[in-house]
């Protein structure tokens, strides 16, 4: 059963025991002491505010108000979306849950909500992390709906000649992979969240996956999308490329719920690698690495990995070699038709350049047999980077702040930007009352630029005395975020790279947007969604 607070499901997630070691763990290598486990408030103790709509006769039977829906709907899975649920707070569930079966019941949906002005919050796996599917809409008493796209589900079409396959949106990353493998093809778009995910959220979101170089976004793989939306339905046409007009397409991508619900997409897929080769490169210094990785992503090499680790995230994951103390580059490349260990020669000959070291054992080929390449330091991340999630839900049982944000900047901007996030954060920290550390690591690079993602663990001062509750907590964070926002600003960097912009990126996102696009946006908006019933808050204000 899916968690009602945490990541995924409910089986998975880490026990009282299980807490108890992570706190042992903490206090061995941060010297925290007093962390408690705690339990989330289990659902039989929730008390939701009753609903204030109901839906129609017509539509009553793909309608839920049962209390584990309800509160499972009421937020994504930030670290104030799980702290939050982890005590009991549910302050804005959706009235209901509605699980329409077809394009029809959605559009049905949509005409009802609009008629009735009652908001409508996409919902493809909750797997948001800025708010997105919070039914926060901002005006009191207004009834809203989560909808939720799990019956719109499954591979529709297949087209092999093309390459490319037509899922419907409510398809998760696992059954995504299901349906084609069979066919000895994938869609090779893994989030880390991409077992609870789906295609409608991911083309929602413009949703990165974890290949750091090549075709990885979500964007790259869609050749068409149908959307319903409150003024009508439309479909764009299947093409390989097309110089006609600014693309609908486009359009759609990163609309985050706010223009239409999307209901089908056409996706290009590829045959299964089976050609992978791997290795970690250890660096003295994170500035030598990041010149690899320049070097790297300007070479035309395209490797798949090409994750570089800053000295603090390479221990915290187990990827430093032993009594190492620098940065670690994973480098790989698969693809299912030649061999890659040249590819992965030349890679590490730019590497050694930079002075990067490749230590025995740490390089791993496999030509033609389809297993996975991988070094002892890339299985460690590896581990680390799938477990992460259920492990984030431990450390808030403890009361540990932890969280994760990025963004991308130009290759000539990347020092400064890095330092002035990083110096923004330490400083909103100390001001907050905060005490932990702070990590990075490059997930995508770019021939022009540069994603880094940063990770903040952190515990209240010890200093400040009395023990912190939730709301503090957050707000606490929230502090945090909000000096590392206006550092990415000040920088010139994006408000997100591929977590969306959702609520919680709003302010960023109003200052990075040219003014007369945000008109221009809004416009759609308003002849898409009349009576702008679609995600109210997220991304763009109604005109
Ligand atoms: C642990 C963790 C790891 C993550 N890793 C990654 C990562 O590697 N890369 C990445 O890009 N993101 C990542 N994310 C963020 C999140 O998983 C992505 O944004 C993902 O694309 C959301 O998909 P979803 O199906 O869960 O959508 P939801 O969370 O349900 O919705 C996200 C947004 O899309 C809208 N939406 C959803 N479905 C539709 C639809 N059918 N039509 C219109 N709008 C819709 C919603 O209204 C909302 O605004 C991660 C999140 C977590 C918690």
């Amino acid at each position: 059963m899916r968690s009602h607070w945490g990541w995924g499901v409910e089986a998975d997630a880490p026990d009282a025991a299980a807490q108890r070691k992570l706190a042992r763990t903490l206090k061995e290598q941060l010297g925290w002491d007093s962390l408690l486990p705690t339990e989330a408030v289990a659902v039989e103790d929730l008390t939701l505010p009753e609903p204030k709509v109901a839906l129609p006769a017509t539509l009553a039977t793909l309608a839920s108000v049962d209390v584990r829906d309800r509160a499972q709907h009421t937020y994504g899975r930030s670290y104030r979306d799980v702290a939050r649920a982890h005590a009991g707070r549910f302050d804005h569930p959706p009235d209901a849950v509605v699980r329409p079966t077809s394009q029809a019941e959605v559009a049905n949906v949509l005409d009802w909500a609009s008629e009735v002005d009652v908001a409508v919050i996409p919902y493809g796996g909750g797997s948001s992390v800025c708010g997105g599917v919070e039914p926060d809409v901002g005006t009191p008493g207004r009834g809203v709906i989560s909808l939720d796209m799990e019956a719109l589900a499954g591979l529709i079409d297949l087209e092999v000649t093309d390459r490319a396959a037509r899922f419907a949106a409510g398809t998760y990353g696992p059954a995504v992979n299901d349906a084609l493998r069979p066919h000895g093809l994938t869609l090779r778009h893994f989030p880390q969240s991409f077992e609870f995910s789906t295609v409608g959220g991911w083309v929602a979101t413009r949703a990165g996956g974890h290949f750091a170089t090549g075709p990885t976004h979500i964007d790259d793989f869609v050749e068409s999308i149908t959307m319903e939306t409150p003024a009508g339905a439309w479909e764009s046409r299947r093409l390989p490329g097309s110089g006609a007009g600014p693309s609908p397409d486009r359009l759609v991508m990163g609309s985050e719920g706010v223009l239409g619900v999307i209901c089908e997409a056409w996706l290009r897929v590829q045959p299964r690698p089976t050609f992978r080769a791997s290795a970690s490169v250890g660096f003295e210094t994170l500035d030598a690495g990041v010149r690899a990785v320049r070097a790297l992503a300007q070479s035309g090499l395209s490797p798949a990995n090409c994750r570089l680790l800053d000295p603090v995230e390479a221990l915290l994951a187990g990827a430093a070699a032993s009594g190492a103390t620098g940065a670690v580059l994973i480098v790989g490349f698969e693809g299912a038709d030649h061999a890659l260990g040249e590819v992965l020669s030349r890679a590490l000959e730019l590497c050694g350049d930079h002075g990067g070291d490749v230590s025995p054992g740490a390089m791993s080929v496999r030509e033609g047999s389809g297993e996975p390449a991988r070094s002892g330091a890339e299985e460690a991340w590896r581990s680390s980077f799938l477990r992460a999630p259920y492990q984030r839900d431990a450390l808030v049982g403890l009361g540990v702040v932890v969280e994760t944000f990025e963004t991308a900047c130009l290759w000539s901007r990347f020092e400064a930007t890095d330092a002035a996030i990083r110096a923004s954060i330490r400083n909103a920290m100390d001001q907050a009352g905060l005490e932990g550390i702070v990590s990075m690591r490059v997930t995508h690079a770019y021939p022009d630029g540069v994603a880094p993602y940063y990770t903040v663990m952190a515990r209240p001062t010890p200093a400040h005395g009395q023990p912190v509750g939730v709301n503090d907590r957050i707000a606490r964070w929230d502090a945090v975020k909000e000096a590392s926002m206006e550092a990415i600003t000040t920088e010139r960097a994006t408000a997100t790279h591929h977590h969306a912009v959702g609520r919680d990126h709003r302010s960023a996102y109003d200052r990075q947007r040219p003014p007369l696009f945000a008109e221009a946006l809004r416009a759609v908006k308003s002849r898409l969604d009349p009576s702008g019933i679609m995600n109210p808050g997220v991304l763009i204000d109604a005109g």
